[in-house]
């Protein structure tokens, strides 16, 4: 089934379901209000709303059309949000591209921060930023929602408890990065609000495309309408979703709700850096590691980070082509302030 969340003046919105084809929703919210709600008591409420979304399909209850504009993103404030960066190639390449060492166990020990949860962005939303000194990115990203899950779960437990997938545009201060790094205490002011897709999935509705611990299929991020990068979900994940999930409950359990991101999905071509897509290859899901390849091959980045007035869109298509989880498109706009303060 497909779950959305959308605006209605509250801090969590009102839970929906979405049609297959996300042109129509069905309200849900009489049954459960929220989707955290529903993530709270999931073994009872989702053969509910399994039984809904299916209705929906064959016109058996109320429906309305569906407006991506109208999300929120599906769990607009989470009680955690732990990104890990399972594509240990985005990492080398943005460390190199900031001069710093990536350590070897990195390919081997995965690597998780924890973001800020409390005012995700709705994936229509602009992305307001005080500065484009900041060095403003997108990093695109897939996340999954999971179950409770106790400290020192193991892998089957945490394939069995991944309950929705979606995307997620995890932005990024590049010029903020390294000297917030360099300090040895973490992201913070680096890693801003981020946005995730109008739509978050159950695995089941990913087909064989999931094979129970990533996605199988083509990232497609776009750049103020170019294609930008086109990287496989599936390829050089070096630790899938369970293992991330393992790792973050190592030391503590996991509540309902935990979202856990892939990190920037990236991927080598023929063991080394890719091309762009303008070059045939499957390009890059955030701009830094476009620079890092200009860098390599003519000694300075000639692509800048994202200026105000830009729009970059997230999405992902199943192999018919249709939209699976809508599109995170986001315009970069200088923050004024907050209206009427
Ligand atoms: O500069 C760095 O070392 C890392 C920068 C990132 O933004 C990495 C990150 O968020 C993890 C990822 O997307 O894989």
């Amino acid at each position: 089934m497909k779950l959305a969340t959308l605006k209605n003046g509250t801090r969590d919105g009102k839970l929906v379901v979405v049609s297959r084809d996300l042109t129509r929703f069905t309200d849900a919210s009489f049954l459960v209000p929220t989707l955290q709600a529903a993530l709270d008591d999931w073994r009872r409420i989702a053969p509910h709303l399994a039984a809904m979304a299916e209705s929906l399909e064959t016109n058996a209850v109320p429906s309305a059309r569906f407006h991506e504009h109208d999300a929120h993103s599906p769990l607009p404030r989470a009680y955690q949000w732990a990104d890990g960066s399972a594509y240990v190639n985005h990492v080398e390449l943005v460390r190199k591209a900031r001069g710093a060492e990536m350590p070897a166990s990195f390919w081997t020990d995965p690597l998780i921060y924890q973001g800020g949860s409390d005012s995700f962005i709705a994936p229509r939303d602009p992305i307001r930023m005080a500065d484009e000194a900041f060095g403003i990115d997108m990093e695109a990203e897939v996340a999954v929602v999971v179950d409770d899950l106790p400290m020192g779960a193991g892998l089957d437990e945490a394939r069995e408890a991944i309950r929705l997938v979606m995307l997620v545009n995890d932005v990024t201060l590049r010029a903020i990065t390294g000297p917030e790094l360099a300090k040895g205490f973490g992201f913070f002011q680096s890693k801003p609000s981020s946005a995730f897709s109008p739509v978050a999935v159950t695995p089941d509705e990913l087909g064989d495309a999931w094979d129970g611990g990533k996605v199988n299929l083509a990232l497609l991020v776009d750049l103020n309408g170019k294609p930008f990068g086109r990287a496989n979900a599936g390829v050089d994940m070096t630790f899938d979703f369970p293992a991330l999930i393992v790792h973050a409950a190592k030391t503590r359990p996991l509540a309902a709700g935990t979202i856990i991101g892939s990190g920037t999905v990236s991927n080598k071509l023929d063991g080394g850096p890719g091309k762009p897509v303008a070059a045939g290859g499957a390009g890059y899901s955030c701009i830094a590691e476009l620079r890092m390849i200009e860098t390599i091959e003519g000694g300075e980045p000639k692509t800048s980070f994202l200026h105000f007035g830009d729009t970059v869109r997230i999405e992902m298509k199943d192999k018919a082509g249709h939209s699976i989880f809508g599109a995170i498109e986001q315009k970069v706009e200088k923050y004024e302030g907050e209206k009427g303060t």
